[in-house]
């Protein structure tokens, strides 16, 4: 877990604290998306994490023990980080890349070679097509799934994710999104992760952290703060459109009644959230839609009024 106590940073020469009196615990593997105007310390918390800063005045504790008095080389073998230019290594190919710190574990080459091709595959990439590219060959998305990989490599406890989908096409960034919060849960990571996009945090965090001029405003689960942004700030923050946002965190399994006896005809999947199953009623000018299940079996029915009453639940 990751607690940081009253933590203060001031760079020298600046007017005001980057980080002011901060207090935040991260349970073992809970997500937490770290969120807030630009420049108000969603960075400088993180790197405070991986000791590449250094607090001016309270504690950052990994896991009970207090970063500043760890080895820096050794905390970051134990921590996963991904940054939005992915930073890989250009003279490396892939497969070198992503076996970077096992290395320097001092790993033998077949597990090395082994654990490669498992992360490749994690990644929905072909090791036998990636393995020896170099990073220039690949997609931006294809290089933000290797630098996730590399990440991953020696199995760390805690993800620390910095924009990872900044430079990401919307419709890749989406599909990357499920995809590494799926694995996230998976593989049970503590993930911090920044963000400016509200959806992406609404979407990855277990917890929002929602921050402004270096102090932390909110803390909560996504459903909570939607339901009851607290302060002005957090909801113009949050945008008007929070009632359908709030939708996006409902499964459509969660709200389908019995199948009819006659189908609708249109259908969605029971893992899809209501902001889908709405948006498709409207595009479609439907009332309900059946549900299915992966195999395409119908096994329920979801009608436009139990999405609406959701709201006021
Ligand atoms: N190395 C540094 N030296 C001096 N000031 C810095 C340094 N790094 C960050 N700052 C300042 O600290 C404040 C917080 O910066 P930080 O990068 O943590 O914000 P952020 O919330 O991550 O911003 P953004 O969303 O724009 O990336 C800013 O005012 C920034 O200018």
């Amino acid at each position: 877990m990751i607690r940081l106590e009253h933590v203060t940073k001031i760079f020298s020469g600046a007017p005001r604290p980057a980080v002011n009196q901060l207090d935040l615990d991260i349970e073992a593997g809970m997500s937490v998306a770290m969120i807030g105007p630009s420049g108000c310390g969603k960075t400088t918390t993180m790197r405070m994490v991986n000791c590449l800063e250094t607090p001016t005045s309270g504690r950052v504790l990994v896991n009970g023990r207090n970063v500043a008095e760890t080895d820096p080389r050794q905390l970051r073998r134990t921590i996963g980080y991904v940054i939005q230019q992915v930073g890989l290594f250009p003279h490396m190919t892939i497969a070198r890349n992503i076996a970077t710190v096992p290395r320097l574990l001092g790993w033998d080459k077949a597990r090395i070679d082994r654990r490669i091709d498992e992360l490749l595959e994690l990644v929905s990439l072909d090791p036998a097509i990636m393995r020896d590219r170099l990073p220039h060959q690949l997609s931006g998305g294809q290089r933000q799934r290797v630098g996730f990989a590399r990440a991953l490599a020696a199995d760390p406890d805690i993800m620390l994710m910095d924009e990872p989908f900044g430079a990401i096409d919307p419709i890749t960034r989406i599909k990357l999104q499920d995809e590494f919060r799926q694995i996230l849960k998976k593989v049970s990571k503590t993930v911090v992760i920044v963000t400016h996009d509200i959806d992406e945090a609404i979407k990855m965090g277990d917890r929002i952290a929602i921050m402004k001029d270096g102090e932390l405003l909110r803390y909560d689960a996504p459903d909570a703060i939607l339901a009851d942004p607290g302060s002005d700030f957090v909801r113009d923050f949050l945008g008007p459109d929070r009632a359908i946002k709030r939708l996006s965190l409902i499964n459509v399994a969660r709200i389908m009644t019995p199948p009819r006896a006659m189908p609708h005809g249109a259908s969605i999947s029971s893992e899809a959230n209501l902001h889908l199953a709405l948006s498709s009623m409207i595009e479609r000018n439907l009332t309900g839609l059946d549900v299915t299940a992966p195999d395409g079996a119908i096994i329920g029915h979801l009608h436009r009024d139990a999405i609406l009453d959701c709201q006021t639940a």
